[in-house]
């Protein structure tokens, strides 16, 4: 197997990446960016991508949820979850306050905001492709170190420091919340095995507004509450094509396999024909999926065996 993954070595990314099983002995490439990852896939050099989709403080990755609901399709097979914890580093020798400008992933410094505000109120920041490559360059030989990319200091991974001890750790645990948590998916091509039902699943979808009409959500979520289906995540993203023309990225408590989400699926199919499924797959956190007994596959075969035994009378 080859996976892609957001590096370099030490990312919260390879961090989700190392707990599917079989990924430590498996061929890892590190790219850039989410959308490299996915162009990997759909072009076959690697068999799947593990990608950031979804964080405890921001909410959805826009990238990931932008990359996934255009273009070829594709399955998401797995998730995992991952707590973020974030050091602020330096070149070896460096103190706090040193510090003028501070370079990482933007959603790491979406997270380290009030800190930062706290004790290094007026450093600029400066993007980076990731929190483990802003780290890196501050390794002294780096090709693109701190002078050349003009940074003092990278906030990142306790694990790039276990891996690089010579950097300098100015301060630890600088994350604003201390339970931030951030959702990662493992995407393949569509032919990917349909994991199996665990009865602890969730289910990806994509649901372009299709008519600009009053109700029209509305519509959508009706298929969902009255076959008792839980909304886990609704977002809403521009298509890109025009202004005011929306795609809702939805997971859903459940897996395809269950009666009540396939019976969903066919409303939403009816009511939105360029319904993109993205997969079904077990919930990391292992939660069962409450289901009422209306809706329980039990429910839906005897009402279904009803109707059919109805049909199967004597036509006149
Ligand atoms: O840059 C990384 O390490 C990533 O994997 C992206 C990211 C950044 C911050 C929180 C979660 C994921």
């Amino acid at each position: 197997m080859r996976y892609a993954y957001l590096g370099p070595a030490g990312t919260f990314t390879e961090a989700a990446l190392l707990g599917v099983e079989g990924a430590r002995e498996a061929e890892r490439v590190p790219v850039s960016s989410v959308p490299v990852a996915l162009a990997a896939v759909r072009a076959g050099e690697v068999d799947a991508a593990m990608v950031p989709i979804e964080n405890s403080v921001e909410g959805g990755v826009t990238a990931t949820l932008d990359a996934v609901a255009t273009g070829s399709e594709l399955r998401i097979v797995r998730e995992a979850l991952v707590p973020v914890r974030f050091v602020l580093v330096a070149p070896p020798g460096a103190a706090l306050a040193d510090v003028r400008t501070v370079s990482t992933h933007s959603h790491a410094w979406a997270q380290v905001r009030g800190w930062m505000d706290r004790h290094l109120p007026g450093a600029d920041y400066v993007p980076a492709s990731s929190t483990a490559a802003a780290a890196l360059a501050l390794l002294p030989g780096a090709q693109d170190g701190p002078r050349a990319a003009g940074f003092d200091a990278a906030v990142c991974s306790p694990v790039v420091v276990e891996q690089h001890p010579e950097l300098t750790v100015l301060a630890e645990d600088i994350g604003d919340n201390r339970g931030a948590v951030t959702r990662f998916i493992l995407v393949a091509r569509p032919d990917a095995p349909l994991p199996r039902r665990t009865g602890a699943d969730r289910t990806t979808l994509v649901i372009p507004l299709w008519e600009d009409r009053a109700g029209a959500l509305l519509e959508i979520l009706e298929q969902f509450a009255t076959r008792g289906v839980n909304l886990s995540r609704i977002e809403s993203r521009p298509t890109g094509n025009y202004l005011g023309e929306y795609f809702f990225s939805v997971d859903v408590d459940g897996h395809v396999h269950d009666a009540r989400v396939a019976d969903a699926l066919v409303g939403l199919r009816r009511v939105c024909p360029s319904t993109r499924f993205l997969g079904s797959y077990p919930r990391a956190d292992h939660k069962d999926t409450g289901v009422a007994g209306q809706h329980s596959d039990g429910a839906f075969r005897e009402a279904q065996a009803w109707v059919a035994a109805l049909q199967g009378q004597r036509p006149a």
